[in-house]
């Protein structure tokens, strides 16, 4: 019988039971785990660009329904580990999926099934299945296979991805969509209600994410700049917010002085740096204006010789990820603010437990 099944026999009278969990988002890089996570919850909690890995941190969207509750827990890619970073990532994904009530598996349209595909099956399967004696495996959760991007395939091309992906997996259910053009996304909705076990409600009806007001704005910045750096820069970029000052708290000295110094730090290394330095020098109208918040944003990067590429000619980057982000973190922080942008060198940090620590990837 299914969930819904199951409901209806619990419930003669026939009233819905209120749902309410944990789905884990899993799939491949690039999949567009982050794209339909949006697309569900209406509103940008999870970057999305074009290329892969973009995903760092677990992010929650919280989709508060009359009938039910989905916390969404975005995972960063499922791969292979080749740095400590890459290992801490796998662990954030064991993390997220161990209190998992169901898991969407994300397919893509306009993808072979391919290796990556059955790695994460194989490891769904250790973790939440078992064999029966026939063979077949059961899983102890649902597991939604979902088909994304499928606004890429034409009908009949659709009909024999569906086959392919029914063959792949014993999944639950299998759901096509496509997020971008907003096609079937109510399906979507339906199904992962139904594989939610009755439960309250988690989370107060306004909350819409548990990531804070730090980490939303170092994942949009992060997310800005490699759409800036197209292909110029890998992903050894990492971004921290070290502080929200709101106007009442800028008479704080200590705060004001070390952004000034990181400044002048950037400014005594090269060139390049001296035009993003005086770009983040407080303008009269700024130091004029005190109704402002001021965040204070680290970018880190591994090498000196990265710095210049991702500050750009004559601060270029810098001043468009400003321009691009100045309405969603006046959103975020709850009014006006003004950013302080460094880019700084945090050499190997990819592999070195402290500085992963620091950075965020406990
Ligand atoms: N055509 C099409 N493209 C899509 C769709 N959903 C996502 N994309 C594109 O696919 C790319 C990756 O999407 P993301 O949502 O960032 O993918 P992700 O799985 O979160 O990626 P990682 O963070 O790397 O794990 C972006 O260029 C999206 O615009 C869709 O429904 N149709």
């Amino acid at each position: 019988m299914d969930a819904a099944g199951k409901a209806a026999a619990g419930n003669p009278a026939g009233t819905e039971p209120h749902r309410s969990g944990f789905v884990a988002v899993v799939g491949r890089p690039n999949v567009g785990k982050s794209t339909l996570i949006n697309a569900l919850m209406g509103t940008q909690v999870a970057i999305t660009s074009n290329r892969p890995e973009t995903t760092r941190k677990v992010i929650r969207g919280i989709l508060t329904l009359d009938n039910a509750q989905i916390v969404l827990v975005d995972t960063p890619g499922i791969h292979r580990p080749r740095t400590l970073l890459g290992q801490r990532l796998n662990d954030m994904v064991d993390a997220s999926l161990a209190d998992a009530d169901a898991i969407a598996f994300l397919l893509p349209a306009d993808q072979e099934i391919g290796p990556g595909d059955r790695r994460i099956l194989s490891r769904l399967r250790s973790q939440f299945a078992a064999k029966d004696d026939s063979g077949a495996w059961s899983w102890r959760v649902p597991v939604i296979g979902i088909l994304t991007k499928i606004d890429m395939l034409s009908r009949s091309q659709l009909m024999a991805k569906l086959v392919e992906i029914d063959q792949f997996a014993d999944f639950t259910d299998i759901v096509p969509v496509s997020a971008l053009d907003k096609d079937n996304m109510d399906e979507v909705q339906r199904v992962l209600v139904e594989a939610l076990p009755e439960g309250p409600q988690l989370y107060p009806t306004e909350q819409i994410s548990e990531e804070s007001k730090e980490s939303q704005i170092a994942e949009l910045v992060r997310g800005v700049m490699l759409e800036e750096l197209t292909d110029e820069l890998p992903h050894s970029l990492a971004v921290v917010v070290d502080s929200i000052d709101y106007p009442e708290d800028e008479d704080d000295e200590e705060n004001g002085g070390e952004g000034e110094d990181a400044a002048a730090d950037d400014a005594a290394s090269d060139g390049a740096t001296a035009d993003a330095a005086k770009q983040e020098q407080p303008t009269p109208e700024q130091t004029q204006a005190p109704r402002k918040a001021r965040v204070s944003i680290s970018i880190y990067v591994e090498r000196p010789s990265q710095k210049p590429i991702v500050i750009g000619h004559k601060a270029e980057h810098i001043v468009r990820v400003k321009k691009k982000l100045r309405t969603p973190i006046n959103r975020i922080v709850g009014m006006k603010s003004a950013m302080d942008i460094h880019v700084k060198v945090a050499k190997n940090w990819q592999s070195d437990p402290k500085k992963l620590d620091r950075l965020g990837f406990m």
